[in-house]
């Protein structure tokens, strides 16, 4: 049996245009990614990404321009968390994407997404999110390099996919 940990992930994005941060510190070094991290205490998930953002490239969202988009889940040889990645994209929002001490923001061109810079996941789930699909996707790694087994599929709703996963 896993321990779940639940976590955000938030994308901003426009017509051409999606804003990754590169993490400075801590879990993902490194790596381009959304915003995002650990749901707290007495906290609900919404309330933990507009947090995360806000803490993160000091942007504030309205949780009614927050969509959940996906939901990820990793888990690692060997260890017992569950990483429930819960992924959103907001494309409303207050303030100037702003480099704090966790993440340096940058905005990057659909076609000019740095995989190679990224998870490794990342490329195998941003075709549904690129496509405004809504996916499911779960990774066991080896390590933090190596995917050994995975499964991704489109979800026809965010709703109905949580109902069925009680
Ligand atoms: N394989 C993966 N692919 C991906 O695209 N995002 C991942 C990922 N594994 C984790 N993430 C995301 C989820 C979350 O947004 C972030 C990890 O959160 P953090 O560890 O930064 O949490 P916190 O900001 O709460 O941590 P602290 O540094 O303890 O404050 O990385």
């Amino acid at each position: 049996m896993y321990l779940r940990k639940i976590y955000t992930l938030v994308f901003l994005r426009n017509e051409t245009q999606i804003l990754l941060g590169l993490k400075k510190r801590g879990f993902g070094l490194n790596k381009w990614n959304g915003f995002g991290g650990k749901v707290e205490h007495n906290e609900s998930i919404i309330d933990a990404a507009i947090r995360e953002l806000r803490e993160e490239c000091c942007v504030d969202v309205n949780k009614s321009d927050l969509k959940n988009i996906g939901h990820l889940e990793f888990t690692f040889e060997g260890e017992s968390i569950l990483m429930d990645v819960r992924v959103f994209s907001a494309s409303v929002y207050e303030g100037v994407p702003t480099e704090t001490e966790e993440m340096a923001p940058k905005w990057f061109k659909y076609e000019e997404i740095p995989f190679d810079d990224m998870w490794p996941d990342d490329r195998i789930w941003f075709p549904y999110l690129l496509k405004n699909k809504l996916f499911y996707g779960i990774f066991h790694y080896k390590g933090y390099d190596t995917i050994l087994n995975y499964e991704v599929k489109e979800l026809k709703c965010m709703e109905t996919f949580y109902k069925n996963k009680k």
